[in-house]
């Protein structure tokens, strides 16, 4: 079963992820998406603003009831950084008929090369790496041979100007996030006063 793994620190989700997952599951034929928000993202450090909790509540609100979508609390429930390979590790203990996945924006794919354990990442799973407006990885020189073929590019795809940066900025300033993130997911951070004040 194909299944793409999803992180992200989701802080909070908005439907640039859910577009981008979805792309990620057509392109690559997966059957399942499992997103998994990370506890202590390695590389944010002191800027995220709501807790592991809320954010994980967020993710379960926009992918409940969306066939093939679904949550995983997997790196809720470690300590220290929510390492990717020590994700991978465990997961691919439990579920060794799985054939995984890594999806991921191409700001993030610019990254690989400092992350933690990359190279046994890399035997390990393949990355889809989903096109973000104004990080263009397929024509970067500072990307690696040994990366770039372990990736899966999608390109020409859908392109959301969206971030999370925005979303935050959009709620302390008392602008709309209407149709930008889910309306249970609005509701959730209305109802908490997330992201008020910076
Ligand atoms: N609009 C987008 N298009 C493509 N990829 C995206 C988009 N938004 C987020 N991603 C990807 O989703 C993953 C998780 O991102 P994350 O949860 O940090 O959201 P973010 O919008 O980048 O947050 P922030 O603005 O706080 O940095 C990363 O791989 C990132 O590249
Ligand atoms: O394992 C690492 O070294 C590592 C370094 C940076 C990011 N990641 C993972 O990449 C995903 C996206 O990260 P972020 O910071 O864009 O939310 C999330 O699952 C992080 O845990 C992982």
């Amino acid at each position: 079963m194909k299944t793409g793994l999803f992180g992200g620190t989701f802080d909070p989700i908005h439907h640039g992820h859910l577009i981008m997952a979805e792309q990620a599951r057509e392109a690559a034929g997966l059957d399942e998406v499992w997103f998994i928000p990370a506890a202590r993202p390695p590389h944010k450090s002191g800027c995220v603003t709501a807790s592991a909790e809320h954010r994980f509540f967020m993710v379960q609100q926009a992918v409940e009831g969306v066939p093939g979508f679904s949550v995983s609390r997997i790196e809720l429930e470690r300590s220290g950084p929510s390492y990717t390979a020590d994700t991978l590790e465990v997961l691919m203990h439990h579920h060794p008929e799985r054939e995984f996945f890594f999806i991921l924006g191409s700001d993030m794919v610019l990254d690989l090369p400092r992350w933690y354990k990359i190279k046994e990442i890399l035997n390990t799973v393949r990355m889809i790496g989903l096109t973000r407006p104004g990080h263009d990885w397929e024509n970067d020189d500072r990307l690696p041979e040994w990366i770039r073929k372990r990736l899966i590019p999608v390109t020409g795809g859908i392109q959301v100007m969206l971030s999370s940066t925005d979303i935050r900025e959009r709620v302390r300033t008392g602008r709309s996030i209407r149709f930008l993130v889910p309306d249970s997911v609005r509701r959730h951070i209305e109802e908490n006063h997330l992201y008020e004040s910076s």
